[in-house]
């Protein structure tokens, strides 16, 4: 990614509407789903209708502020070990976000092309199925994902700040924050994980093994990196070589999008009565289902 790129310049406009957005005007609904005025428009989502995925189109699904950006990386530095071919992002990559034109250019862009996305499953374009594009699904607990997303208002000065932990912690809970509820995205998610073509990785099992969960995304999209390359990205993706980079490669946002990158910060934040809120919710929306096994609830967010 370079410093001129779509990428950086979609960032930096999203960044200077929010300047001008109090918290209480940021969010529009779109199909009963809160999103960021800041970022999405209805004219976008009604021409993401008619938008026509490609088989080769590398498809990365997930919600907010687990991990997107680090795959994203990660596709591109395997792209780049294949083809020696730099992805330049000649568009933001979050399909849902931009104006109603992109989908046009994007009919232009040489495959494969990576379209990230927040959307929930339900709402994905139908070409996206009926053209197979393969899709990567990325997940990461609830409570660090819930944190992230705190900070990430709260720390940079020109996104709308929330009164408190408390104030977020309860809006989140209700799903009215930008694209919604957590839980209504994992429970959409949970029916669709063995689909054909569809590929589930944990945000905490890559931070574990980085090297494996690579070879496993290089698997899926059928790049053949050799095992040399492998150790190379390796080392490119971790979370202090990502910071290291973030202004170069996300502008003035990239420090705070690249806040900590670890497991359990929400121990510094969440209460008791937080604590045992979520657990119920848990309980309520995901025990016993494949993906709240996948989740590791138990591991990564019991004290
Ligand atoms: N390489 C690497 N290793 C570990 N963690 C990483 C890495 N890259 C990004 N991150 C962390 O991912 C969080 C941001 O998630 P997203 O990229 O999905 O954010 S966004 O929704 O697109 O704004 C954010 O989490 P927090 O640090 O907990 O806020 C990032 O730090």
């Amino acid at each position: 990614m370079t410093a001129n790129s779509k990428f950086i310049d979609y960032i930096d406009e999203a960044l200077e509407k929010s300047k001008e957005t109090v918290l209480s005007h940021l969010f529009f609904t779109y199909q009963g789903i809160p999103y960021p005025v800041t970022m999405c428009t209805s004219e976008t989502f009604k021409a993401l209708d008619a938008f026509e995925a490609r088989s080769d189109d590398i498809v990365l699904a997930s919600y907010p502020k687990c991990g997107s950006n680090w795959i994203l990386h990660i596709i591109s530095e395997l792209m780049f070990a294949d083809s020696k071919q730099k992805y330049d992002y000649p568009e933001f990559p979050v399909l849902e976000c931009g104006d109603p034109e992109k989908y046009q250019r994007m009919k232009q862009f040489p495959s494969p092309r990576i379209l990230a996305t927040h959307l929930h499953y339900d709402k994905l374009p139908g070409s996206i199925f009926k053209n197979k594009a393969k899709i990567l699904v990325i997940f990461r607990n609830p409570k660090d994902t819930a944190v992230s997303f705190f900070h990430f208002h709260n720390d940079v000065p020109d996104i709308p700040s929330y009164g408190s932990w408390d104030d977020f912690f309860r809006q989140f809970m209700k799903g009215q924050v930008s694209w919604g509820s957590y839980f209504d995205f994992a429970i959409n998610w949970n029916k669709h994980l063995d689909d054909e073509n569809v590929m589930f990785i944990l945000y905490e099992d890559l931070r574990e093994n980085l090297a494996t969960g690579i070879k496993r995304i290089a698997e899926f999209f059928g790049f053949s990196p050799s095992g040399e390359q492998i150790q190379t990205i390796s080392a490119r993706s971790t979370f202090h070589a990502m910071r290291a980079k973030s202004q170069e490669t996300h502008g003035a946002v990239g420090p705070f999008l690249f806040r900590k990158g670890e497991v359990g910060d929400w121990k510094n934040l969440f209460s008791e009565t937080q604590n045992q809120e979520m657990d119920e919710k848990f309980k309520e929306c995901l025990a016993g289902t494949a993906l709240g096994t996948k989740l590791k609830y138990n591991s990564y967010c019991q004290p």
